[in-house]
């Protein structure tokens, strides 16, 4: 079975400032290391920053488009010179509040990997949808779209985030077992068609992850690692997450 390092990434979304990341620069690259990487999506504008104090940077979206008469967009390529490693497509809040389709999040997933940065798809169902029963569907399709457009080799190239939408930014955390649940059916599904992408697959948790639930949610056999919104913010409670995550 293929071993996976952890992976546990900060999600500032539209928080924190530059001398928030200057105060956590280098706490974070203390605290990563041979057992554990840590990444953290800043706002676009402080990727320069982010990455040239040496912190694994990421994006939290890109456009779908390479370049051209786009105002407002956020190039790939440009993310990439800055120094960014990693971005985030599909995040539940891009979904519901901008509108993005399954489709639009696979033409940014492409764009993303064609620039040279590795996509973290963010999968996950809502409230209503995991009491209607269609948590695995859900999932699926979000999935499904990504494999439909460039192929099951693409995962090899990515991370996947869950996160469930109802415990984002909630406090209710999916209980590690729920949350294990779904990363199994992730993991099988893609296995199904590539096992060898499958077994390196990166799969994180995201949802209301604090330094009190993390090391059992990062305990389960199919976490690997997780998403952190909120407690990103915070720098004692985000080092002690990422501490949590070593093995
Ligand atoms: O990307 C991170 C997630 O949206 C989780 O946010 P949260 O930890 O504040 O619930």
């Amino acid at each position: 079975m293929a071993s996976r390092k952890p992976l546990v990434a900060g999600n500032w979304k539209l928080n924190g400032s530059l001398e928030l990341l200057n105060e956590m620069a280098p706490e974070l690259k203390a605290v990563a290391g041979e057992d554990v990487d840590v990444a953290l999506f800043v706002p676009a504008l402080l990727v320069a920053s982010s990455a040239q104090q040496g912190v694994i940077t990421g994006i939290q979206t890109v456009s779908e488009y390479e370049s051209g008469a786009y105002t407002g967009e956020i190039q790939a390529s440009l993310a990439k010179e800055l120094g960014a490693s990693f971005a985030l497509v599909g995040h539940s809040e891009r979904r519901h509040i901008f509108g993005e389709s399954n489709e639009d999040v696979a033409a940014k997933f492409a764009m993303a990997q064609q620039q040279g940065l590795t996509p973290v798809l963010c999968v996950g169902e809502t409230e209503q949808q995991r009491e209607q029963n269609e948590t695995e569907s859900v999932i699926s399709a979000q999935i499904d779209a990504v494999i439909e457009k460039l192929g099951v080799a693409a995962l090899s190239q990515s991370v996947i985030a869950y996160e469930p939408v109802w415990a984002i930014g909630t406090g209710k955390t999916a209980s590690p077992e729920q949350a294990q649940q779904v990363h199994q059916f992730i993991r099988a599904k893609i296995a199904s068609l590539d096992s060898e992408i499958a077994q390196r697959l990166l799969i994180l948790y995201g949802g209301s992850v604090n330094e009190q639930n993390s090391s059992d949610l990062f305990a389960q056999a199919d976490i690997d690692g997780g998403l952190i919104g909120g407690a990103s913010l915070k720098k004692d409670a985000f080092i002690s997450i990422c501490e949590s995550a070593k093995g």
